[in-house]
């Protein structure tokens, strides 16, 4: 029997208990915060050293030197070279659909552009690259080759001329297809380090590990806190948490779908949080059975029962309406619409990382070789954040040319302005530039 609670939006107390399911354990925050601080400063006096050491305690691997824990370009390209054709294929297959998606995304938004005022005077903004980036790609529980087309890829669209992965290799067991998708996606450097003391390797840069401008990529709850912490040393993407599904069901959609769906992202990790909304009381009792009938053929059972029971729900819903409001509220990383007409309540949905509409668009298409970045704001953050994409590994200057016509008629209103407060300098060099009334 799993225990995984049902919720009812027309229970007195569902608002207790709708908040519970979404609550954060902050007593685990702080001792994770303090066991990181501890990492980023030891990296960052010791370098190297540092970094040997916790990769030795955290990932069981032993190395005399960093440069040992260094994956060499004919490395990837051998762990390429000895995949099993129908992995090699479905590799290239999702790296082209991913490059495809972010090479429109560049032309739609991250391009440079320009105009002129009737004056001659011109604005614009300048599009460049960064110049070096570190992509994380996690390595604990499972692999995630998959991570490393996604970050990469929109690196490289962007134009990035060093990208250099880090990735765990615990017991230094070396997932091929991980190595394989370094060398599909043009990662320049790659090492086998992770945790706290790859970002801080990354951040601050050590003897071997260079350091970057940006550090992108999801990971637990050590890679998090201290992608937090260097933020300002390094410029990040976002803090990603566990993983999360919620499943929006008009009752329409065979029951094992959304059973396996809710399991797709519950095997990712004990923490990972799985919901179903849904006006459909005896559906939902259709969902459950298939998942019990389901879950013990699961491979990853034990995670994925951790996970629906520790963070899981069904919410019965009085009506599809009022499961899009719900859904605005926790503004799940992945939103699947299973319905026989999502286009209907699509418009009514305003916060998630990514929108997957229709029963026959699984979450798991998205993670792996739709197109789209799988790397999306987690735990509500998509309120106010977006998913990792081309413009997160460029940046932006403007660009102001102004003509002598246009300082004639910019100056004056400077110089006000200026004089306003009290700032002498800024308004005299804006009127050194105008024509004298006599002339
Ligand atoms: N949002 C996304 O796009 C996305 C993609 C894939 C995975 N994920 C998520 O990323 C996470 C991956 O986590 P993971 O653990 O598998 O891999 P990970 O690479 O993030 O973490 C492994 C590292 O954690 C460090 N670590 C582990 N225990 C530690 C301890 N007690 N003290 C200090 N450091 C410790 C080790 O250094 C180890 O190298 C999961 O939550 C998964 O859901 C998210
Ligand atoms: N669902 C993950 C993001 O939360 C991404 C992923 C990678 N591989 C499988 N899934
Ligand atoms: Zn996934």
């Amino acid at each position: 029997m799993l225990n995984l609670r049902t919720l009812h939006t027309t229970d007195s107390d569902f608002e207790a208990a709708f908040r519970q399911v979404l609550h954060w354990s902050a007593d685990t925050d702080a001792e994770i915060e303090k066991r990181v601080e501890d990492i980023l400063a030891a990296v960052r006096e010791r370098g190297d050293a540092a970094v040997l050491e916790f990769t030795a305690r955290f990932d069981h691997l032993q190395a005399a030197l960093v440069a040992a824990l260094e994956l060499t370009r004919d490395e990837l390209k051998a762990a390429f070279d000895g995949l099993p054709p129908e992995q090699a294929q479905a590799l290239n297959q999702a790296a082209a659909r991913v490059r495809s998606y972010h090479e429109r995304q560049k032309k739609a938004c991250g391009e440079s552009w320009s105009y002129r005022d009737e004056d001659g005077t011109l604005l614009g903004q300048k599009v460049t690259p960064l110049d070096r980036v570190g992509i994380y790609v996690p390595g604990g529980k499972a692999a995630y080759p998959s991570s490393v087309l996604m970050n990469a890829i929109p690196a490289q669209v962007a134009g990035v001329p060093e990208i250099i992965m880090v990735v765990p290799t615990p017991r230094g067991e070396k997932n091929p297809l991980v190595l394989a998708a370094a060398y599909v996606a043009g990662v320049h450097r790659a090492f086998t380090v992770g945790g706290a003391q790859a970002v801080a390797a990354l951040a601050y840069g050590t003897a071997t590990i260079p350091r970057v401008d940006k550090i992108t990529g999801p990971g637990n709850a050590y890679v998090a806190s201290a992608k937090k912490h260097v933020f300002g040393q390094v410029g990040i993407d976002m803090i990603a948490g566990p993983s999360e599904i919620l499943v929006l069901a008009d009752g329409s959609t065979p029951p094992d779908w959304v059973a396996m769906d809710l399991f797709s992202q519950a095997e990712h990790d004990e923490l990972a949080q799985s919901i179903l909304l849904c006006p459909d009381l005896a559906y939902i009792g259709q969902v459950r059975e298939a998942i019990e009938r389901l879950l013990p053929g699961m491979p990853r059972r034990d995670v994925i029962r951790a996970s629906l029971e520790g963070r899981g729900a069904l919410i019965h819903t009085r009506s599809m309406e009022e499961a899009c409001e719900i859904s605005n509220r926790i503004a799940p990383e992945h939103l699947e619409v299973s319905s026989r007409d999502p286009h209907r309540w699509e418009p009514l949905l305003r916060h998630a990382g990514a929108i997957f509409l229709g029963a026959f668009t699984s979450e798991s298409l998205g993670d792996y070789c739709a197109g789209p970045n799988h790397v999306l704001p987690t735990s509500g953050t998509a309120r106010f954040s977006s998913p990792l994409g081309v413009y997160d590994f460029q940046k932006r200057s403007s660009l102001i040319e102004v003509s002598e016509a246009g300082a004639q008629v910019l100056g004056p209103i400077a110089a006000t302005l200026a004089y306003g407060e009290g700032l002498q300098a800024h308004a005299q060099a804006a009127e050194f530039r105008l024509k004298r009334a006599s002339e």
